[in-house]
C-alpha cells in the first residue's frame, strides 16, 4: 500500500485504494502560449472504467499527459494514488501507453526488450527474477503470443500499439492511463484486449481510457468524461445510446449539442451518441 502520509492539499485522501485513485481539482494547462485545458475537476475512485470522450482536439490526451507529468500545469491540483503529482507518486504503480507512437526509430529493439522495460523504474535498476514469464504473459494477454523475439520494427503499427500497452500491463498496475488504445487495432485483437481489461478490472484494476469508440470496451465502462475546448461538459454514467444511435449502421463520432451545451456538467444520464 502507497505511504499516504504526505500531507494532501485536497484533503484526506484516505486509502488510495480503497477510495479516490486519481483526484483533479480545477486543473489549467497551456500549450504554445494558449490555455488548453481549463479547470478540469474529476475524481475516479478505485474499480472504475472511465472513458474520457470527446471531438478531436477537445484536450483528452493532453488531461493524460497532464497527470503522468508529460506536461506542464499551469493551474489547479492533481492526486495520483494520493500524492501530489510529483516525486512521491508511485509511478511503479501507473501504467500509461501514450496515444499511438512509432516504435520504428531509434535503437533496434525486440518487443520483449520493450515490454521488459516496463519492469524498470527509477527505484527499480534490475529485472525480477520472473521478468520473462511476465513479458510473454503481457504480450499474450494483448494478443500477440510468440512475437518476444521479434524486433518491432517488423511489427505493424497496431501490434507495436499493443507492444507498448503490454510494456503498461506488466508493471502490474493499479491504475492504468490508455490514450486511444483501441486505434490502429484490428477487431479480434480488439476483443482480446476488452478481455485482458476485463480480467484486469476485475483483479482491482482501475482504468482511465481515452476513446473514439467505445468498441469492445463498451459494457465495461462504468463512468463516462467528456471534453469539449478543454472543458469537462458531461462527468456521469455510462452514455447511452441517443436516440436513432443504437442503430447498428450509425457510426457518427460527436457529441450531440442540445446535451453539451446545456451546462459545464451534467450529472444525470444525457442522450449522448455512445461512439463520440
Ligand atoms: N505541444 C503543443 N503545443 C501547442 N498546442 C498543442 C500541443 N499539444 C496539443 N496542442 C493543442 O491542444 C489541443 C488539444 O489537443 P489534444 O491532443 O489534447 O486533443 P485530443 O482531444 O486528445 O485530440 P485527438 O482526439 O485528436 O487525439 C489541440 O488544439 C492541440 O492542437
Amino acid at each position: 500500500m502507497a505511504d499516504t502520509s504526505a500531507a494532501s492539499p485536497l484533503g484526506d485522501a484516505g486509502d488510495p485504494v480503497a477510495g479516490d485513485v486519481l483526484r483533479v481539482r480545477d486543473l489549467a494547462v497551456d500549450l504554445g502560449g494558449a490555455r488548453i485545458l481549463h479547470d478540469v475537476s474529476l475524481d475516479v475512485r478505485s474499480g472504475e472504467v472511465v472513458a474520457v470522450l470527446g471531438t478531436n482536439g477537445s484536450g483528452k490526451s493532453t488531461l493524460m499527459r497532464a497527470l503522468v507529468r508529460a506536461v506542464p500545469v499551469a493551474a489547479g491540483q492533481a492526486e495520483i494514488l494520493g500524492h501530489p503529482l510529483g516525486g512521491r507518486v508511485p509511478w511503479h504503480r501507473i501504467g500509461y501507453v501514450p496515444q499511438r507512437v512509432s516504435l520504428a526509430g531509434g535503437v533496434p529493439a525486440t518487443a520483449r526488450e520493450i515490454v521488459a522495460s516496463g519492469l524498470l523504474g527509477p527505484r527499480r535498476l534490475r529485472r525480477p527474477r520472473d521478468w520473462r514469464d511476465r513479458v510473454d504473459q503481457a504480450l499474450a494477454d494483448v494478443g500477440l503470443p510468440g512475437v518476444g523475439d521479434h524486433a518491432v520494427t517488423e511489427l505493424s503499427g497496431g501490434q507495436q500499439q499493443r507492444v507498448l500497452i503490454a510494456r503498461a500491463l506488466v508493471r502490474r498496475p493499479d491504475l492504468v492511463l490508455l490514450d486511444e488504445p483501441l486505434a490502429g487495432v484490428d477487431l479480434p485483437s480488439q476483443v482480446a484486449f476488452a478481455d485482458t481489461l476485463r480480467a484486469l478490472v476485475a483483479s482491482g484494476v482501475t482504468l482511465v481510457v481515452v476513446l473514439h469508440e467505445l468498441g469492445p470496451l463498451a459494457d465495461m465502462i462504468t463512468r463516462t468524461v467528456v471534453l469539449r475546448h478543454g472543458r469537462v461538459v458531461h462527468d456521469g454514467p455510462p452514455l447511452a445510446p441517443a436516440h436513432g444511435h443504437d442503430d447498428p449502421a450509425h457510426e457518427h463520432l460527436h457529441a450531440h449539442e442540445d446535451a453539451v451545451e446545456r451546462g459545464p456538467v451534467s450529472l444525470g444520464p444525457e442522450p449522448f451518441c455512445a461512439e463520440i
